[in-house]
């Protein structure tokens, strides 16, 4: 089911929550919605689902205008956060809930229901569990036991919004992998809500990424990391340094030094750069410099802070060998850099990155 959303806009009480947002979902596709707290991703993935009506613009599912349709005229499954299942009911209860409140002339028959919920059990991996309450799971086979239950209805879209958000760090890594092979089975058009870039940049052909109620950018993992829209996207989605610079005939030069080139205009820019596109550079080699203020391992790398002339602080991340303690003069220069306008960038960037 394509799913198109045309210049959508939501107010509560006067409070612009989505400005202007368009955006095409494709047929079986798995968009990822991420961006920082407040951005207005819920607010989107309601209004999709039909759990809240937009202040201005449309949504059309397939050719059809579903703007002002119910939840249940939509045909969505959708799960949250917290795993709402009910308690009192079996699991298998929970799983054919939805199909046990059709109108009677929809509604299959008992032994219809009992037969689709064993099969959802196999499908999400929990064979055989259908007779356990809700309690005496572990919160990752609840996590699937509510996706069992969205998928019940046949949902054309299936609708998560942090599906994952309350389990530790090992069964969201695993619940990832498995949604994505569920995911591809099936071929819903799944849309999922996270503030998570990795799980975003993961498991999602396109990731919608989100600030103010806009949209900054849509595009794949790639996309995201390598060409990123926007300094906000930018910072988003990984650490980052960001220095003043000033492009003069196609050179880079931040106080005087030349960093490298590049084929901008005249002017000043913000260049940014993630810790690990910055290298040491030998004694004399032009580059910045600095007094390394903070040195630890982190992992399989070598986490440096330098202090520049200018009060500024760059982060680097260095292979595990690299030299440089406490009070150590240094100098660095970036292999790989983003340049953005200078005054907007600063305005807009995040103060820290990811
Ligand atoms: N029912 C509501 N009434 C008033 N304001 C709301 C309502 N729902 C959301 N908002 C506001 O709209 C903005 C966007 O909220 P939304 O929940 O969509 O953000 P989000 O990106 O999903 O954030 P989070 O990651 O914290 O869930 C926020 O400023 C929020 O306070």
């Amino acid at each position: 089911m394509d799913i198109s959303v045309r210049h959508l806009a939501k107010e509560f009480d006067g409070f612009r929550a989505l400005h202007d947002v368009s955006l095409d979902i494709r047929s079986g596709e798995l968009i990822a919605l991420l961006g920082p707290s407040g951005s207005g991703k819920t607010t989107l993935l309601r209004l999709i689902a039909g759990l809240e009506f937009p202040s201005a613009g449309t949504i059309r599912f397939g050719q059809e205008d579903a703007s002002l349709k119910s939840v249940q005229e939509r045909n969505v499954g959708f799960v949250f956060q917290h795993y709402a299942l009910f308690k009192h009911m079996s699991v298998a209860d929970n799983i054919g809930f939805g199909l046990s409140v059709r109108p009677r002339a929809t509604r299959p028959s008992r032994a219809e229901i009992r037969r689709r919920a064993a099969e959802l059990l196999d499908l999400v991996q929990l064979p055989g569990l259908g007779e356990r309450y809700p309690a005496q799971l572990s919160g990752g086979q609840r996590q699937r036991v509510a996706l069992a239950r969205a998928l019940a209805i046949e949902p054309r879209v299936l609708l998560l919004d942090e599906p994952f958000g309350a389990l530790d760090a090992k069964v969201r890594r695993e619940l990832r992998r498995w949604l994505r092979e569920l995911h591809d089975r099936t071929g819903h058009t799944t849309v999922f809500v996270t503030h998570d870039q990795d799980e975003a940049l993961e498991l999602a052909d396109r990731v919608v990424v989100m600030s103010q109620g806009r949209i900054e950018q849509v595009g794949s993992a790639a996309d995201i990391h390598d060409r990123p829209a926007s300094p906000f996207v930018f910072s988003f989605v990984g650490s980052s340094n960001i220095l003043p610079v000033e492009v003069r005939g196609g050179e880079i030069a931040y106080r005087g030094t030349v960093l490298g080139r590049t084929e901008d205009a005249d002017g000043p820019r913000s260049l940014f750069v993630r810790p690990y596109d910055l290298e040491l550079v030998s004694d004399g080699a032009p580059g910045i410099g600095g007094t390394v203020s903070l040195a630890r391992r982190s992992g399989g790398s070598r986490i440096i802070e330098i202090e520049t002339p200018d009060d500024g602080r760059i982060e680097l991340e260095l292979p595990a060998e690299a030299p440089g303690s406490v009070g150590d003069r240094i100098a660095v220069r970036p292999r790989r850099w983003h340049l953005f306008e200078a005054a907007a960038s600063r305005a807009d960037a995040p103060v820290t990155g990811g």
